[in-house]
């Protein structure tokens, strides 16, 4: 197992809500410190990523996602950087546990009125957006989505069997950080987990592999249940990211970075968040999986890039 490749390797990181101090969705954000972050995220490998609007009031996410398009239109560094907007809400479970560190009174049916302005205040740089599947019973906004090209996610969500496979129909393509924004105690076989599970061969699924998120002989149990070509690595990075233990912000919420890394939201029943690199995960993934350069460019690399791709 060579850790030259980590010397060397790019990524591309499909969930960013901050990094390097930044928060992205901070109430004032100036161009220079998107250009930090993204300055910071290059010297970490991250070659480029999709910034990450969490859900809040729809007039805030909107005036979020406009000034990552804006930075973005301004400067072509941050451009080169920050490739796209993942939109990860309002249409969320709303229920304890599903809905982790998203404010469960900001969350809405999906409907597409809201998702015409979420989207168009990217002007065209929504790239993926993450629901959860019960609250787009019909599919309706999945496949309106989908049509706009942008990648649907699965995420927040206690989607039964049948609304997952309605979501698929309807464009569907991936299910964002499993085994979080899930309650601790869930049925121990008919739980959302297994049945996202049971639909591998046909969803890309994401995973923060920090192993607070998910203890590393979990991740290794659930990445053995997913094609090689179907798992991708995100960091869910913070403002965190590449700092040490301290108090930091994610859209107006205290989190609290412990000494070992992981960070928390200040009620300390979930996490909020990620203060772990991808490239600290990927050598995570290494020394405590074995896993090999290939499959690790595939996670890190090669797979985000090919779901841009093919939307
Ligand atoms: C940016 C952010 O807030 N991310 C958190 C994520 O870190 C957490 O894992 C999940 C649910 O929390 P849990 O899995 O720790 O219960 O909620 C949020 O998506």
């Amino acid at each position: 197992m060579s850790s030259q490749i980590s010397k060397t390797a790019r990524y591309i990181d499909l969930q960013v809500n901050g990094y390097a101090g930044v928060d992205f969705n901070a109430d004032s954000l100036s161009t220079e410190q998107i250009r930090h972050a993204c300055d910071a995220m290059r010297n970490d490998h991250v070659d480029s990523c999709l910034a990450t609007v969490i859900t809040d009031s729809l007039d805030a996410m909107i005036t979020r996602i406009s000034r990552l398009a804006d930075a973005a239109e301004s400067d072509s560094e941050i451009a080169g950087v920050i490739s796209g907007i993942h939109v990860e809400g309002p249409f969320l479970s709303p229920v304890n546990g599903y809905v982790g560190a998203h404010p469960p009174t900001a969350i809405r049916e999906a409907n597409r009125s809201d998702a015409e302005r979420l989207v168009e205040a990217g002007r065209g740089r929504v790239r993926l957006l993450t629901l959860a599947p019960e609250q787009d019973r019909s599919g309706a906004l999945t496949r309106w989505l989908s049509e706009q090209g942008i990648i649907v996610a699965a995420g927040h969500t206690n989607a039964s069997l049948s609304e997952l496979d309605t979501a698929i129909d309807n464009g569907l393509k991936m299910f964002t950080h499993l085994g979080n924004a899930c309650p601790p105690e869930i049925p121990r076989h008919d739980n959302i987990i297994q049945r996202v599970l049971s639909r591998a061969e046909r969803l890309s699924i994401s995973f923060i592999a920090d192993g607070f998120h998910i203890p590393m002989l979990a991740l290794r149990n659930y990445l053995n249940c997913v094609p090689d070509e179907n798992v991708v690595i995100v960091s869910d990075a913070i403002s965190a990211a590449g700092l040490g233990p301290g108090t930091y912000h994610l859209a107006g919420q205290d989190v609290h970075v412990d000494e070992d890394g992981a960070a928390w939201a200040a009620c300390r029943t979930h996490f909020a968040g990620c203060a772990t690199p991808v490239q600290t995960m990927v050598g995570k993934l290494q020394s405590e999986l074995g896993i090999d350069d290939r499959r690790i460019d595939q996670w890190t690399r090669i797979n985000p890039a090919g779901l841009l791709a093919a939307c």
